[in-house]
């Protein structure tokens, strides 16, 4: 479990290693956590620090990102993950937790890993800093207040919403996408679908 100490080593931590701009965000992303947190009933302080924490590598040349994911996840990453700072600095981020911070958690870890690409299957906290990366504070993009409002009626129909909007995003853009994101997209929709379905028998 984290306490008020932890908290405020890492925001030091950060604050020194971040532009004041990502600083912002990331808190923008913690207390965006912490009120999910208190919406689905999970602890507020690991939802804390995985918001604080889920940019932590976003600043590092690529390079040294590879170093770190590969510390954490050995070769298993797609290669198009390992290839995108974008995609990457997540998984990175795992290995600052662990080897800076002392983080063991496994859904702290899970939840700074999957940020950005999410994955075929979430858990609650996960899920969490998926969305509040989306709607913390500081964001605004077209679409932001519809999924700040869906993110307080239900968890998975607003981290479809953020799937959405990013590949909507990336289209528009006309930007390479990662195909991990669409699977993922996917493997949530039919949950959804199942679930409405077992619903309606
Ligand atoms: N499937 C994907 N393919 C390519 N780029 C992606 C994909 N998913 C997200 N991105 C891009 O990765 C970047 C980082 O996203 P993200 O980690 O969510 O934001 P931040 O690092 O600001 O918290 C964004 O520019 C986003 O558009």
């Amino acid at each position: 479990m984290f306490g008020e100490t932890d908290k405020i080593k890492i925001r030091q931590a950060l604050q020194a290693d971040l532009t004041p701009h990502r600083y912002r965000h990331v808190l923008g992303v913690a207390a965006a956590a912490c009120r999910l947190a208190t919406r689905y009933g999970y602890d507020k302080d690991r939802a804390e620090v995985a918001g604080l924490l889920h940019d932590a590598a976003k600043q590092i040349p690529l390079t040294e990102m590879q170093a770190l994911a590969r510390a954490s996840f050995g070769n298993s990453l797609a290669s198009e993950i390992m290839a995108s700072d974008n995609l990457l600095h997540g998984y990175a981020a795992v290995t600052i937790a662990r080897e800076r911070f002392g983080i063991v958690d496994e859904e702290v870890l899970a939840a700074l890993a999957h940020h950005t690409t999410g994955a075929l299957q979430m858990g609650v906290l996960e899920k969490i800093i998926f969305l509040a990366d989306y709607i913390e504070v500081n964001r605004d993009f077209e679409g932001v207040q519809k999924l700040r409002m869906l993110a307080e009626k239900d968890l998975d129909t607003a981290v479809l919403a953020g799937y959405d909007s990013t590949l909507q995003h990336l289209i528009t853009a006309q930007q390479h996408i990662y195909v991990g994101t669409v699977a993922n997209r996917n493997a949530l929709l039919q949950r959804m679908q199942e679930r409405k379905r077992r619903a309606e028998v």
